[in-house]
């Protein structure tokens, strides 16, 4: 449904994203993470045609590029962005912004109550915007977006500054809308947060995909152990080689290649030698994150 062809920015000298191929199907969540400062925003930036790239294109419906006007307005009509909170007009109401994006993407606002019913926003939606706390104002952002109805939704940090049951009923319904064939893309820090409900997570590093995680389909599992420094040094030579450390306290040894008495060893083996916790599961995206961004430090 959105491919990324080859996509180079820089500003100035700074690479930003460095060639950079991707390509999202409809009824995708697919999760974006890195640090601050890697390049999330800017690679939303380059969907939405908000920034031109260097080199490169995107590609809607396997034929529509940001190469002319028509097919811009085209493709916007089919993509919206997370409004930022800073774009929220003090003096309307939380029900006018929603009637806004309604009607300027959908060219309707009938289905706008549901929304508000379904985000509890009932008791304020008709209040001015500058008596919201920023957890109202986010929750806004959110309906904004949902009021918009588009096939493509850009979500950055979507989930700020949301207290646990928002963020909670905020993702009950990003499935819902997963499973009405939208394609979202969601920046987070909220890193398990986004097992719960994205199809892929894309760790952004160096201008590129160092890693795509993938929740459906074969996923390899691990035996996992937190385990200190100093244990670890002294069982590393006995360890297969493929294990991983992650982040000086995750040890994982990846069930793939060996049989029921060798996995049943290796537990047996580690419960021995630690008894916290043992846990066998595929890696979470705060494991991944941690291999890829924390293991140097
Ligand atoms: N307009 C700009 N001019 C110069 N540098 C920029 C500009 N916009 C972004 N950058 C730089 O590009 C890099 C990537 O920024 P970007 O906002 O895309 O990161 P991010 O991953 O979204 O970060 P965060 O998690 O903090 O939102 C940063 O180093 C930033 O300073």
């Amino acid at each position: 449904m959105l491919e990324l062809k080859k996509i180079s920015v820089a500003y100035k000298d700074k690479k930003v994203l460095d060639n950079l191929s991707f390509t999202a199907h409809e009824g995708e969540i697919i999760g974006v993470v890195a640090p601050n400062g890697t390049g999330k925003t800017t690679l939303f930036n380059v969907m939405a045609n908000f920034i031109k790239p260097k080199t490169g294109e995107v590609i809607y419906k396997e034929r529509h590029t940001y190469k002319s006007e028509r097919a811009e307005l085209f493709i916007h009509k089919n993509l919206s962005t997370f409004p930022d909170q800073s774009d929220l007009f003090d003096e309307l109401t939380g029900m006018d912004h929603m009637k806004l994006y309604g009607s300027m993407w959908k060219k309707s606002t009938k289905h706008i109550q549901e929304i508000v019913d379904y985000l509890q926003m009932n008791d304020y939606v008709k209040r001015k915007v500058r008596t919201y706390s920023l957890g109202m104002r986010q929750r806004l952002c959110f309906a904004m977006m949902v009021a918009t109805d588009t096939s493509i939704m850009l979500m950055d940090e979507v989930m700020n500054g949301l207290d646990v049951s928002n963020v909670a009923l905020i993702s009950k319904r990003l499935i819902q809308m997963k499973e009405e064939k939208k394609l979202i893309f969601v920046a987070s820090h909220l890193l398990e947060n986004l097992d719960l409900y994205a199809d892929r997570v894309i760790f952004l590093k160096d201008g590129n995909i160092i890693h795509e995680q993938r929740f459906h389909g074969e996923t390899e599992d691990y035996i996992k152990l937190e385990i200190e420094h100093d244990q670890y040094e002294k069982l590393k030579n006995m360890l297969p080689a493929n294990h991983m450390y992650i982040a000086n306290h995750i040890l994982c040894l990846p069930l793939k290649g060996m049989n029921i008495s060798e996995q049943t060893k290796w537990i047996e083996n580690l419960l021995d030698f630690n008894e916290k916790e043992l846990t066998i599961g595929p890696l979470g995206t705060v494991e991944y994150y941690e291999k890829y961004y924390l293991e140097n430090e």
